[in-house]
Parts: structure tokens; sequence; C-alpha cells
């Protein structure tokens, strides 16, 4: 609900249109989903680094890092990570508008938040990429410590420990980082974006 009022939209002469076609690309949010130490920050690191490659307009949200900032009066609570996706939905929004192909890494752990993300962007801008890696992978692989400290009771709340995730029903991608290296992973997904031409305007 917004709390504004008397508010009106002024429309930019640049229209997004106009800034895709200079890019010689499309615009759109790869919003990746999955468990702590699922891999999304690794995968749209490498992701990234290939697109710059290609010389593709491109810019990573990463939950870790906003929280340090736009973000950072937010928490864990079931309420405070349904604000941090609705704003880094909105965030998105504005990088498609700027011509950006996004990356966005953050746990997203509930289904309605990622949909009300989803709705809020014409449906070829949302490509909903799922980090598949059981609980079990995850927490061996613990690459910060966090599960540990989870189980020691050093962390309320940790997704997948004593937090809720729900994996999506029907995204675009899956990406099974158990059985795929970075390398193929990282190429299923411009596989993706070349078969469904993104790569270009
Ligand atoms: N309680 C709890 N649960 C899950 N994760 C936690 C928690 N506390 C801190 N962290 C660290 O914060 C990173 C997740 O932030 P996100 O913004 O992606 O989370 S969420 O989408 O709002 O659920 C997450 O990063 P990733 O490991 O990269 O996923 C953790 O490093
Ligand atoms: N196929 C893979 N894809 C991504 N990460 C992998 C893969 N195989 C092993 N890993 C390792 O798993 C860990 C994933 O951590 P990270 O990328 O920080 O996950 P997340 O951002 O989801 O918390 C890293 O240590 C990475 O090297």
């Amino acid at each position: 609900m917004s709390k504004s009022k008397h508010i009106s939209w002024h429309e930019s002469m640049v229209t997004k249109e106009f800034r895709q076609k200079r890019n010689k690309h499309k615009s759109a949010v790869l919003w990746f989903t999955g468990l702590s130490g699922s891999g999304k920050s690794t995968l749209t690191v490498e992701l990234e680094r290939k697109l710059y490659q290609l010389g593709i307009y491109t810019y990573r949200l990463d939950g870790d890092n906003i929280r340090h900032g736009l973000n950072k009066n937010l928490g864990f609570s079931p309420e405070d990570r349904t604000e941090n996706i609705r704003r880094i939905g909105e965030v998105s929004k504005l990088f498609i508008d700027a011509g950006i192909l996004t990356l966005t890494a953050f746990i997203s752990p509930y289904r309605e938040d990622r949909n009300l993300v989803r709705a809020l962007l014409p449906s070829n801008e949302f490509i909903e990429i799922y980090v598949k890696c059981s609980l079990e992978a995850c927490e061996e692989r613990d690459p910060k410590g966090l599960y540990k400290k989870a189980r020691a009771g050093e962390i309320a709340g940790f997704t997948g420990v004593d937090a809720p995730y729900e994996a999506p029903i029907a995204p675009e991608l899956t990406i099974d980082t158990e059985k795929l290296s970075v390398e193929e992973a990282t190429q299923q997904v411009m596989n993706y974006l070349l078969e469904n031409e993104y790569l270009t305007e």
C-alpha cells in the first residue's frame, strides 16, 4: 500500500526500448533463489564476468552486499525478508528500465514474495533461476560457517535450519549445483539467454 497521495508519474523521453536498442541487448532480471551456500553468489559473479566479456551491460545485486547499505535496517524476520525482496524487486525494475541485465542473488525464501516481483514486471523480464542444492550439501560446504553457528544456536531463524525455504514450482531454469560444475551451470544460463534472444536487441 502506498502512503503517498497527490503524486504523479513523469515519463522520460529516453525509454527502456531506446536504451535496449543502443545497448544492443535486452534488459531483464535473472533472479537466483536458493539456500545459503547453494551457489547464488558464485554463479552470478561468474556469469557477470562472462556477460561483461561479451559487452553486455550488467549489474549484480547480492543479499549480503545490499544488507550492508540500502537494506541495512532489515533483519531476517519473515516481515523483514519480505520487505527486503520487495525493495530488490523495485530496484531490479529500475535497473531493467535503465537497460541493464540485472543479476540478483537473494535467498528469497518465500514463493509469494518472488511471485510479487514477477508480477511487477513484464513476463519476459523476470527469469527465475532455482539454484538447487540439498540442505545437506549446503551444510557440508558451509562457506561462511553460518550453518555451524546456526546449529550451535548462535543464529536464530536460519534458512533451512529453523526458518523455511519454499522452492520454486515453475522456475524458468533449475540449476543443480550438486551435479553441475560452475562452468556447466553458468553455460546453462548463457544458453537460455541466447536461445531466448536476450543478448540481441
Ligand atoms: N538467519 C539467516 N538466514 C539466512 N541467511 C542469513 C541469516 N543471517 C545471516 N544470513 C546471511 O545473509 C544472507 C542472506 O540474505 P538475503 O538478503 O539473501 O536473505 S533473504 O532473501 O531476505 O532471506 C546469507 O547469504 P547467502 O549465504 O549468500 O545466501 C547469509 O550470509
Ligand atoms: N556447481 C557449483 N555452483 C556454485 N557453487 C559451487 C558449485 N560447486 C561447489 N560450489 C561451492 O559452493 C559454495 C557456494 O557458496 P555461495 O556462492 O556463497 O552460495 P550462496 O550465495 O548461495 O550462499 C562456494 O564455496 C562454491 O565454491
